[in-house]
This record gives structure tokens, C-alpha cells and sequence, in this order.
């Protein structure tokens, strides 16, 4: 089965949200305390999506406010020479900074990420600085959730959502839920379901869509008895090692299971999932197929040390589909 896009549409992707500063620690299985040196890289969930679509191949746009420092500068540069368009990237004049994310690889498994985001850039994006023209040439907006935590980012999403719906551009919602930047559960559930309600294909880990229902051990049925009477025609819920599953609106499921692979960290797989599906769905493949590859490019990513610049090319994809070894679950 496919997922219809607009084809007459120029872009075929255009992500919202933060781009950031990823600090990777370079030492490996050792708590942060002990870790001396880490490595830089871009990072921000949108920014890596938006970084591993363009790698693919995809003509990839990206909405978002940067610092006015060397950081931003380096975030910039670095998306535009993966060929993401920049130009709807606005530079903060108000001395707000990069977002930085430190990671702590304790065991292959058992990753942390230590955010700094006070009064970042990417929060102030400002509705004024969200382009009708723009928007309306992409087949795909992607937003992330966490953009939605703060106004006025709050405000410049929900305007890109109505002015994607105006010009039938589908509306991806990628969950993304990061809990230090939210304060309560009941704002987060209330936008959280304000923008699903509206999109047309939903991404998340089963927690995160229990975090937008507000509910504990919610159950993928119920979710999608839920959205499905809104707008969206297609929900993804992933769950981690154990793989995911794709329910249409049309009453099929899909089930994807996660690639053996040498783990190094966990994270970075929700990204390099969500930019290989989505690029398999744009690229006219169906959806079993899209899910085989965001499976196969999360498992590439979390055997690698960075979440954007270990994004993979198709053939990478391709060749860990071609060899089928999946990873087994007990029980
Ligand atoms: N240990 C692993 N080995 C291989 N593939 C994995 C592993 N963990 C996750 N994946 C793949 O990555 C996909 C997304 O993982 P997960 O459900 O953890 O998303 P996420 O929590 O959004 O990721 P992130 O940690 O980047 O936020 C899974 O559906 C699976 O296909
Ligand atoms: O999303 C972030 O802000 C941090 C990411 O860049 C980081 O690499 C990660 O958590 C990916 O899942």
C-alpha cells in the first residue's frame, strides 16, 4: 500500500523545529563524570531528520531560529553542505543560545542525554517568521513535538500546521518528547493532541503517545481508534529494539522489526527511523517497505557515535534489508 503525496509539490520535505549543538562523549561505557572529551556534531531531533532525508536523497527544507554566534554558524553551514535549503533558517538577534545536548554512552544500552536549553534560539521562532510561500511548496511538514513547548516556537508551529492544511501539505507529527523541556503533563497532552488531531501521519514510541494521551501502559488500538477519527490516515508507533508497527486508516498493520546490529548507543534511532520512512514514502514505496527502511538506518545510527553525520546513503539501507537478520525477542 502507498501513501499519496502531492506531486506537483517542489520540496518534498520541509522539517520545523530546533537544529542544535549534539556533544557526543568519545569515551565510551564511563559515566559523564569521568568523560574528558566529546565530539561535536548537529543535532536536534527535526535538524536529524531533516540532515538524514537530504543524505537520501530528498529535496529537504528546514524552519528554525539559530543563535547569532559560532554555533549557529557551524549549524548552518553544516545542513546547507548536506544540501538542506537554509534560507528559511532566521538568525536570533536577542543574544538567545544554542541548545546543547551532552550524551553519556554508559553501556550500549543504557544512554542519557544532559540538556542545556535555557532561553534557547530555536524557541523564539516567531509566527512572522513562518512562510506561507515557503510552506506551500513542500509535500511533507515535519514537526516536532518539542518545538511546541515553549511560545513563541509554540505559535510559529501551529501556524505552520494551518498554513500546511491550507495547501495540502501533509502534516508528519514526530512526537519527540523531551520531558526537561516541558513542565506539566497536562500542557504537553493538550498540545500534543492539538497538533495529532490535525496531522495526517503520527510518529512516536508507545510512551510518547502515552505522554500525548496522558495516560500510563496506554494500548496502540486505542490510540489509533483516537486519531484515526481526526485527520490522520497513518500512525507509527515504535517500540525500540522490539520494533514497530505502521497502522493504516484503511484497516492494515504493518509490522517492522528492528536490524542486528553492533550497538554502540541508543540514541539517534528515532531519527534515522522517521527520515528513511518518510523517505521511502515519498519515494513511492510502500509502506511495509518504508518501515523496513527506517528500521534499517535507526540500526545503522545507533552503531555509529553521532545521530546526523552517521546518517546513511540508500545502498547502506538497502544492502542491511537485503541481508534480513533481524533481531529475535525472547518470549
Ligand atoms: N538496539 C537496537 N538495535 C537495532 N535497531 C534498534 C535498536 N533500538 C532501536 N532500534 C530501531 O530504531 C527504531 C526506533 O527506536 P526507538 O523506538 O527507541 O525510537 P526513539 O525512542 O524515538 O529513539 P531515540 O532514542 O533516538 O529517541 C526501532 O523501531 C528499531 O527499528
Ligand atoms: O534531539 C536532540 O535535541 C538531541 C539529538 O540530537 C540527539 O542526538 C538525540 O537524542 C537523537 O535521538
Amino acid at each position: 500500500m502507498n501513501y499519496p503525496f502531492n506531486e506537483n509539490k517542489e520540496l518534498d520535505l520541509i522539517a520545523i523545529g530546533r537544529a542544535c549543538i549534539d556533544l557526543n562523549a568519545n569515551e565510551y561505557n564511563q559515566p559523564m563524570e569521568e568523560t574528558m572529551t566529546f565530539t561535536k556534531y548537529v543535532g536536534g531531533s527535526p535538524a536529524n531528520v531533516a540532515i538524514g532525508s537530504a543524505k537520501l536523497g530528498l529535496n529537504v527544507g528546514f524552519i528554525g531560529k539559530l543563535a547569532d554566534d559560532q554555533h549557529g554558524r557551524f549549524i548552518e553551514k553544516y545542513m546547507r553542505g548536506v544540501g538542506v535549503d537554509t534560507s528559511n533558517m532566521v538568525t536570533d538577534k536577542e543574544g538567545h543560545k544554542t541548545g546543547l545536548a551532552f550524551t553519556e554512552i554508559l553501556s550500549p544500552d543504557e544512554c542519557s542525554i544532559l540538556m542545556y536549553r535555557d532561553d534557547v534560539a530555536d524557541l523564539y521562532l516567531e509566527p512572522s517568521e513562518v512562510s506561507e510561500d515557503y510552506i506551500q511548496q513542500a509535500k511533507i511538514l515535519l514537526v516536532s513535538g518539542t518545538a511546541l513547548a515553549k511560545s513563541p516556537s509554540r505559535e510559529a508551529v501551529l501556524k505552520s500546521v494551518s498554513l500546511a492544511k491550507k495547501h495540502g501539505v501533509k502534516i508528519v507529527f514526530e512526537l519527540d518528547y523531551r520531558p526537561y523541556t516541558w513542565t506539566s503533563p497536562d500542557e504537553t497532552a493538550v498540545y500534543y493532541m492539538l497538533v495529532a488531531e490535525q496531522s495526517d501521519i503520527v510518529i512516536g514510541t508507545r510512551d510518547e503517545f502515552d505522554v500525548m494521551e496522558n495516560v500510563k501502559d496506554g494500548d496502540n488500538n486505542e490510540t489509533i481508534k483516537n486519531l484515526f477519527t481526526h485527520s490522520a490516515d497513518l500512525v507509527v508507533i515504535k517500540h525500540g529494539v522490539e520494533g514497530s508497527y505502521a497502522y493504516a486508516k484503511t484497516g492494515e498493520t504493518f509490522r517492522a522489526h528492528a536490524y542486528k546490529t553492533n550497538v554502540l548507543k541508543t540514541f539517534g534511532a528515532g531519527d534515522s527511523y522517521a527520515s528513511a520512512f518518510l523517505y521511502a514514502l515519498v519515494s513511492g514505496k510502500d509502506i511495509e517497505t518504508a518501515l523496513k527502511y527506517g528500521s534499517a538506518s535507526a540500526s545503522i545510527v545507533v552503531s555509529k557515535h553521532s545521530s546526523s553525520d552517521a546518517m546513511p546513503v540508500a545502498a547502506e539501507i538497502e544492502q542491511l534489508i537485503g541481508q534480513g537478520e533481524y533481531v529475535k525477542i525472547e518470549g
